[in-house]
């Protein structure tokens, strides 16, 4: 898609995006960097002065040839930050108007009920659910229209964090079970390091950065999160489990790293969260270390942090992926140790966290 749109108070857009059509699309950045404008312009609640939107084959949008397809026409489901649902009706009068407006396709109602886990709530007044229950429903709502593409504005920024952490994992199957593509607005660190296959980095109503997550997140994490956030997301599966120790092995492209066991069965695809403050760099490999992984790497960049301590990118040195790491360190051990970009080094995993 591209867009281009003039506001009268000086905020412009101007997108040019070609995403996949498969799994999770998060656009990440500041407020007024433009994500609510660029998914209104894909619904078509906006008119961009200038726009080009193709879905899935399908052109929604030309201004070039005048041509704009009215929301209604668009097949695709909007979730607000508040649940929009029917005060009046209960919930499985909620999801009837979704049934209603389907283009034709087969009943899906004990399908989504059942990805949602919604189908103890039906007989129940929308007034008496929690704000979780109710995104539930109304995520479900959007579902039963069978839109070939489902947009999501902050649907979690309205829970308070208890309830947001109960919700994640619904988001985490619809993104898994569903196969619909979804673009997720959100400035919430976690959702989107939990739930984005694809990262658009926005700011100033521009895309700074576009890619898989895990590549955007190594290359501009330092410049988007909060200093205490500042890591790398790998993806992965779990290889082997070491319960003698409650351990499990997480393989990823570049190596594994031995974490907490969760229970997860072997093969199971994971993420896994490591934060540049848990890895810490040596120029030989320690022989007696309580650390439990240690990965060989390949220096690649060192960028100051701050007056004391250095940001060190790492590339796994047996990457089949380009997995990367992030260690901080103080300014004085990397000139100790004279790092330099392309020397080669072992990266100590002090602690890593399973996101999902
Ligand atoms: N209806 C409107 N009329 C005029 N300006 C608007 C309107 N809606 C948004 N804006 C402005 O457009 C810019 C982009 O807003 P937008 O809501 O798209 O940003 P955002 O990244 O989604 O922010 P947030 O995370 O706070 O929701 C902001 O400067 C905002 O003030």
């Amino acid at each position: 898609m591209r867009l281009r749109l003039q506001r009268t108070g000086g905020f412009s857009l101007d997108l040019d995006l070609s995403l996949p059509a498969t799994g999770v699309t998060a656009l990440f950045g500041p407020s007024g960097s433009g994500k609510t404008t660029a998914l209104r312009c894909v619904a078509g609640l906006e008119r961009p002065d200038e726009g080009y939107i193709e879905i899935g084959g399908q052109c929604w949008q030309d201004s070039a040839r005048g041509h704009h397809l009215p929301t209604w026409q668009r097949p695709l489901g909007y979730v607000f930050q508040e649940a929009s649902l029917f005060p009046h009706l209960d919930v499985r009068g909620n999801l009837a108007y979704g049934l209603k407006r389907r283009g034709g396709g087969p009943h899906r109602l004990p399908e989504v009920q059942e990805l949602l886990g919604i189908g103890h709530l039906l007989d129940r007044r929308v007034q008496g659910l929690s704000g979780g229950e109710r995104q539930r429903v109304a995520i479900a709502r959007a579902l039963l229209t069978q839109p070939r593409l489902l947009l999501l504005d902050e649907p979690l920024s309205a829970i308070d964090t208890a309830r947001r952490l109960e919700i994640l994992p619904w988001l985490e199957r619809l993104r898994d079970d569903a196969r619909i593509p979804m673009l997720y607005v959100t400035h919430a660190a976690d959702e989107m390091v939990r739930l984005a296959d694809t990262l658009v980095l926005m700011e100033g109503g521009r895309v700074r950065a576009c890619g898989p997550v895990t590549d955007v997140l190594l290359q501009e994490g330092p410049h988007l999160l909060p200093a205490d956030d500042i890591g790398v997301l790998l993806l992965g599966q779990v290889l082997e489990r070491d319960s003698r120790w409650s351990l499990a092995r997480i393989g990823f492209a570049g190596g594994s790293l031995w974490l907490p066991d969760d229970g997860k069965p072997p093969r199971s695809a994971v993420r896994v969260r490591v934060l540049a403050r848990d890895v810490s760099i040596a120029t030989e490999q320690p022989q007696a270390t309580s650390v439990q992984n240690l990965l060989p790497c390949e220096v690649v960049e060192l960028r100051p942090d701050s007056k004391a301590q250095v940001l060190v990118r790492l590339a796994c040195a047996d990457a089949t992926g380009g997995s990367g790491l992030l260690a901080r360190i103080t300014a004085r051990a990397a000139h100790g140790l004279a790092l330099q970009p392309g020397q080669q080094v072992w990266a100590q995993v002090k602690a890593a966290a399973l996101v999902e």
